[in-house]
């Protein structure tokens, strides 16, 4: 028998909460046995995000999946973000669909989802951007030692 504890609500019940789809509930999708079923995630302080990543000469790493050597300069890779921000909030393409062609992080093939994460996972300029973003909210290009990115709060 499943459990389910909504971290959020303090709730706890033996029936699938009302308007929970079980496939969204981690472990459920790949039939995992019962009892290894996550209780629903998030509501746990942890949020869930996707990003695009623009890397330029000084970034900590700078090589990517796309380039093995990064050149471009910090200037330049701010107008490439603003340039992919202005398509998405004009509704022509979604950070998700971009990050797959242009994002210089590994999570780009997997339309910059980075999964659930807490505090003090992610770079300090990074987590404090993504955890004042409302779910579904794009932000504004944020700067990190990795380069500089742009933020999809997706939970
Ligand atoms: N928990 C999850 N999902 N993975 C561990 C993330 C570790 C974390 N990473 C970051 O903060 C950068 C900025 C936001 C995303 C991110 C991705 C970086 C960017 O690329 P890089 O500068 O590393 O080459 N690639 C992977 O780590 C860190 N504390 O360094």
């Amino acid at each position: 028998m499943v459990y389910y504890y909504n971290r959020r609500t303090k709730e706890s019940t033996w029936d699938l909460p009302e308007g929970i789809d079980p496939r969204d509930i981690k472990g459920y999708a790949n039939n995992q046995d019962p009892q290894n079923i996550d209780p629903l995630e998030g509501g746990d302080g942890r949020i869930r995000a996707s990003h695009l990543l623009v890397k330029h000469e000084k970034s900590r790493r700078p090589s990517s999946w796309k380039e093995p050597n990064i050149t471009r300069t910090k200037d330049e890779a701010l107008a490439l973000i603003k340039s992919y921000h202005s398509r998405i909030i004009s509704g022509e393409i979604t950070l998700g669909e971009l990050a797959v062609t242009e994002s210089d992080c590994s999570s780009a093939k997997r339309n910059g989802d980075l999964s659930y994460f807490g505090r003090g996972q992610m770079q300090p300029s990074f987590e404090e951007a993504a955890f004042k973003l409302k779910v579904g909210e794009l932000s504004e290009p944020v700067w990190s030692d990795s380069g500089v990115h742009l933020i999809l709060r997706t939970d």
